[in-house]
């Protein structure tokens, strides 16, 4: 006996009651589902309740079955539920009332969910709740709103995890051997990760830090959250923090309001199905903030492991043991994580890759991975390092891999539609052993064939040769390169520096531009700056007036008084992004020094440090991140802050070959450093300060 029975008790509530009885065998006794229509008449809700019941009848007596709802406020579909159907012998569809056959399937299914509650382990408070509630239930009028939301409510109790979990596979050396498969590099955040794992298999329990992975987009810490769970044997959810500005996100709302719900933490855990899974919490540096309250708070609460053995979701209103789940943030930057959240963190920095790692992650999982999900093998489609190195110098400027992956799919998809059309063809090959790489430089390829592939296959040769990719096939599917080396021009005249800045995208060569006309001595600043940039151009500009005599650095009048009848304008290009941070210092008064001396800064010079009134250069964040960009960029040379020296230590051993580092105290070795020849005190007579 099959019954679908609708009633209706309100305008705005509908209840969908559909039983499948007998012939169900294993499938659930009742299934109920609840649609709130947000607007429409009684009549608007009859026609869509039609609507609803269309496929049912028009199923044959055997097959599935899709129900579908159209929500009156507009033409979205929401597929209620899919089941199967056999055979449908009666649909009953009575707006109003339910028929007594449905009462009797109806009070089954509360025998069947108070049976639930008694041999299921919950927590003594959690069941002492849920009985209340089951004998609330069976003396309540079924056409009451309250009675689908309590029997809603009890549901989902019975399904959560009180005391399910997944057993520990607690094996270092595999937990290693697993990391390093699936990610490369990432060297200091894997050694942290496995200290962590390996204090967890010597103390069970273990109420450890939070862990937080902070660094630019791309470089893989949603990845290795991943592959936490898998090395652990635990469940993997991931839940999405950026833009969360209600509090209810996190902590449930109270059941008192109309479609109320749990939060993300409940409704995980009944996802998984099990109380110890790796819960990633994404973007925690995106949470917003609104009226509706502040979900940082809440989050407080669920990741201390003081508190969490007691967390109350408002909708649940019981407290569920938290202490089991294991938490790993994931955020951008620091910055934004409100400070009481952040001291329950333990932060670790992942910076982005070099060019050499990047190659390596691409051959070694990028590629391997893009050609399976376009179902490409090696034999249809070789991408040669260099080629890899033309798409992340010219396509890409990022600190992660992602664009990478993305010009890498592009790459799969173009080849794909070759191989699918039959034309296996070499996208082109000038010389048999030659491709041209980056800046148009040939290198000398891995496997060179005897012939190009596209002379082959005049020849006759077998269609089943790869497609190589090379300059020009990139070309052809990426277009023209997006990103070409513009430093040295930039830098082809007086008062330009290159600065290096850290932003959450990674680290960025970020150019500084003076200019000076006729003026009364104001100083004009664009680009977006925040007040601490303001002030240390300020700074750099009152250091270059006290110290014009030391330097010989006139206005166009040739008066040590750099201000005297002269305008400043410094310009941060890239106009539109907002920047801040006292690291600018050194550039801006390099840019003003070369401004006032006519003289050019070395264009292959990047630098950051922070300044004092005095010209005494002091330490700041990001190193690593900066020097990657520099390298990015090809510069040579890059000169920081004397006491931030014990941060070269993170750079990889190659890119420190590559650049030369100058580590200054002062402004003086600072200028020395980025004019050729330095840029000493003049001598001339009568120019100097007698102190000097
Ligand atoms: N070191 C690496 N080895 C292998 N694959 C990597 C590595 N780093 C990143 N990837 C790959 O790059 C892609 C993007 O990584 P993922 O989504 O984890 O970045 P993310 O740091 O979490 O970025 P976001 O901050 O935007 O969330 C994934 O497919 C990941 O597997």
């Amino acid at each position: 006996m099959h019954n679908i029975c609708v009633y209706i008790h309100s305008v705005s509530h509908i209840v969908f009651h559909h039983v499948l009885s007998q012939c169900y065998g294993s499938c659930p006794a009742a299934l109920w589902l609840q649609c709130v229509i947000s607007s429409g008449s009684p009549v608007a809700a009859v026609c869509q309740l039609q609507q609803l019941f269309c496929p049912v009848r028009n199923q044959a007596s055997t097959g599935r079955v899709e129900l579908r709802f159209i929500m009156p406020a507009g033409p979205k579909e929401i597929v209620l539920q899919s089941l199967t159907i056999r055979p449908i012998r009666r649909i009953a569809h009575i707006p109003g009332a339910l028929e007594d056959d449905d009462e009797d399937e109806d009070n089954d299914d509360i025998v069947m969910l108070e049976k639930k509650i008694r041999t299921s382990n919950m927590p003594e408070q959690a069941h002492k709740v849920c009985v209340k509630e089951i004998k609330r239930l069976k003396k309540m009028p079924q056409s009451m709103p309250e009675y689908a939301l309590t029997r809603n409510y009890l549901e989902l109790m019975v399904e959560l995890p009180w005391n399910k979990s997944t057993t520990d596979r607690l094996d270092i050396r595999a937990a290693r051997i697993l990391l390093d498969n699936d990610h490369y590099a990432m060297e200091k955040l894997k050694k942290r990760v496995l200290e962590y794992l390996a204090v967890r298999q010597l103390k069970n329990n273990l109420k450890g830090p939070i862990l937080c992975f902070v660094g630019p987009p791309g470089v893989g810490k949603t990845s290795v959250g991943r592959s936490v769970a898998k090395t652990l044997g635990r469940e993997f959810h991931r839940i999405a923090l950026g833009g969360v500005c209600d509090q209810s996100d996190i902590r449930g709302h109270r059941r008192t309001y109309v479609g109320s719900m749990p939060g993300r933490i409940i409704n995980g855990l009944k996802t998984v199905g099990v109380n110890n899974p790796v819960f990633l919490l994404d973007e925690v540096d995106k949470l917003g903030k609104s009226l509706q309250g502040d979900p940082a708070a809440a989050l407080l609460e669920v990741l201390d492991p003081e508190q969490n053995h007691n967390f109350t979701d408002h909708y649940l209103n019981v407290a569920f043991d938290l202490s089991q789940v294991l938490f790993i943030a994931t955020a951008n930057t620091t910055a934004t994580i409100p400070p009481a959240l952040l001291d329950r963190m333990e932060i670790i920095q992942v910076p982005g890759y070099t060019q050499e790692e990047k190659i390596e992650i691409a051959h070694r999982h990028l590629i391997p991975k893009q050609l399976e999900q376009h179902g490409l093998t090696p034999q249809q489609i070789q991408i040669p390092q260099v080629a890899t190195l033309d798409i992340i110098t010219r396509y890409t400027r990022e600190a992660g891999v992602r664009s990478l992956d993305r010009k890498l799919g592009a790459i799969c998809r173009a080849v794909a539609v070759k191989v699918a059309e039959g034309q296996h063809r070499e996208a082109r090959l000038d010389r048999p052993d030659v491709a041209e790489g980056e800046g148009g430089k040939e290198h000398i390829l891995e496997d060179a064939k005897p012939e190009s592939i596209s002379d082959a296959t005049d020849l006759g040769l077998p269609p089943e040769m790869p497609i190589l990719i090379d300059f020009h096939a990139l070309k052809d599917i990426l277009g023209p390169p997006m990103y070409e080396m513009e430093v040295s021009e930039r830098l082809s005249q007086p008062g330009v520096a290159i600065g290096l800045a850290w932003t959450p995208l990674g680290g960025e060569i970020m150019f500084v531009e003076a200019s000076r006309m006729d003026g009364e001595g104001q100083l004009t600043l664009t680009g977006q700056l925040g007040d601490v940039m303001k002030e240390s151009a300020h700074l750099a500009i009152s250091w270059l007036r006290s110290n014009a005599k030391k330097y010989h650095l006139t206005n166009a009048s040739g008066s040590f008084d750099l201000l005297e009848n002269t305008d400043i304008h410094l310009h941060f290009p890239a106009g539109a992004v907002t920047k801040d941070g006292p690291s600018a210092g050194v550039t801006i008064a390099t840019c003003l020094a070369s401004l006032f001396s006519g003289r050019l800064v070395r264009s292959d010079v990047a630098m950051t440090g922070e300044i004092t009134l005095r010209g005494l250069v002091l330490p700041v964040g990001g190193i690593k991140d900066k020097v990657l960009a520099a390298h990015r960029a090809g510069l040579k040379h890059v000169i920081i802050p004397q006491r931030n020296e014990k941060d070269l230590e993170e750079i990889p051993g190659n890119i420190r070959q590559d650049l030369s580092f100058v580590t200054a105290s002062c402004l003086d070795e600072v200028l020395n450093a980025a004019f050729d020849g330095g840029f000493t005190v003049k001598t001339r007579p009568g120019l100097l300060n007698s102190k000097l």
